[in-house]
């Protein structure tokens, strides 16, 4: 694939490429890709920014569709030589039913990898997740681990689970003759939290503590540390994995890899106020304002909250047994496997990530709605 007289020819599909990250993806793509001929993004819902992309030398192709149907998939992967699939259904606050949830993640990745084998396209990278590991249901702490640390993967809620399926599903793809005989070589990222341009849930909590006068207040200890990674960096090393899986498919091949970056190891509240912070709100309390029994209390109540109000209104607050419990649980990756295997670096650094983000929740300000 690397070679010169490949310049310009090839032919790369996004999936959810118009989602939080699949957006970082595809522009990262079109600047550091420069073998790339046609990117194809492949969404339920394409954003109008995508026109923007259409005047540049690349032939960037928008296709508007659903990975849990089969023949969408398989059209829109025909003639790709490369699939980075980032599509999924990412809800851990009861807003999607717990099929709804499996159909996309588990059906929607078979579906894209039997259209991989069926199109002979030879090279897929899939978005996995952190939460295929961890937090388990027991609240076991995950300290600096890697890809080799043991750790009790017990998962309940139906976003993990899909996760978990979904990535074996394509770690066990891995090897699979494609259309035409090749091997088909597979590989899967496991993001810790993503943040960045584009993340809903700081967009959330930052109009949360505009509403509340400019304050936030603390919910989870300071001692809880939580994984967080910038989404370019995300982004870069899924453009480095599809870019490197030919030559290094032996060692590449079936393997999973920690997203990770020089991001701080805070609690989520703390992480979030660099950025916040810079941008005039506050954390009240050094330590959680409720006891954690009473938010056990109010998770479980919210819970009930939202079954006895299904059949009236969608009630889906952000606290919840599993949030909660996410929440406060350490879970920190410490590795360099992608450094060891395909050469990452992260491309940005911590004060970069860190200066881009409070732009961006900055740049919110005047468009508070
Ligand atoms: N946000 C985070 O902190 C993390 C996210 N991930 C994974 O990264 C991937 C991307 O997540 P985000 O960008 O945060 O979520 P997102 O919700 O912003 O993006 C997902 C995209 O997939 C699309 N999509 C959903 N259902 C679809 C369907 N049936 N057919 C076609 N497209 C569909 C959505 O329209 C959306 O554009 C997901 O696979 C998620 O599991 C993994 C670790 C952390
Ligand atoms: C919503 C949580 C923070 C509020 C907690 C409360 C209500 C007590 O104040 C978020 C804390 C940790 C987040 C998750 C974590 O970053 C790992 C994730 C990985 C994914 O693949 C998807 C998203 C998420 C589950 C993320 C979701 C929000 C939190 C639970």
């Amino acid at each position: 694939m690397a070679d010169s007289a490949q310049a310009q020819k090839l032919v790369y599909l996004v999936t959810g490429g118009c989602g939080f990250l699949g957006e970082h993806v595809v522009r990262m793509l079109l600047q550091q890709e420069p073998r790339l001929r046609e990117l194809r993004i492949f969404d339920l819902h394409l954003g109008p920014w995508l026109e923007e992309l259409k005047t540049g030398p690349v032939q960037v192709t928008a296709i508007q569709g659903d990975v849990t149907q089969a023949h969408e998939v398989a059209a829109a992967v025909a003639g790709a030589h490369v699939v980075i699939h980032t599509a999924g259904l990412v809800d851990v606050f009861g807003r999607a039913s717990p099929e709804t949830i499996h159909e996309v993640n588990v059906q929607g990745t078979q579906n894209v990898i039997e259209a991989c084998v069926q199109a002979g396209t030879q090279f897929l990278v899939y978005t996995s997740s952190m939460e295929v590991v961890g937090p388990n249901i027991k609240g076991h702490p995950f300290y600096r681990g890697n890809e080799d640390t043991p750790y009790e993967a017990i998962h309940r809620h139906p976003y993990p689970c899909s996760k978990a399926l979904a990535e074996r599903l394509v770690l066990e793809a891995n090897g699979r003759k494609v259309r035409g005989g090749l091997p088909l070589v597979t590989c899967a990222l496991r993001p810790t939290g993503i943040y960045g341009e584009g993340h809903q849930i700081m967009r959330d909590f930052y109009h949360q503590g505009l509403r509340l006068g400019g304050r936030l207040f603390r919910a989870v200890p300071a001692s809880v540390e939580h994984g967080r990674v910038y989404v370019g960096n995300v982004a870069w090393m899924h453009v480095l994995v599809a870019r490197e899986l030919e030559q290094r498919a032996a060692l590449m091949g079936g393997q999973v890899y920690f997203c990770y970056d020089k991001s701080p190891y805070k609690s989520y509240e703390d992480f979030n106020m660099e950025f916040l912070g810079p941008c005039g709100l506050r954390l009240v309390g050094t330590r959680p304002l409720l006891p954690y029994w009473l938010l056990v209390f109010l998770a479980a109540l919210n819970a009930l909250l939202q079954w006895l109000l299904r059949p009236l209104l969608l009630y889906a607050p952000l606290l919840n047994p599993y949030t909660l419990a996410v929440a406060n649980t350490t879970f920190t990756v410490s590795t360099n496997k992608a450094q060891r295997h395909f050469g990452y670096e992260p491309l940005f650094s911590w004060e970069d990530s860190r200066t881009r983000t409070i732009r961006w929740v900055q740049a919110m300000e005047g468009s508070v709605q």
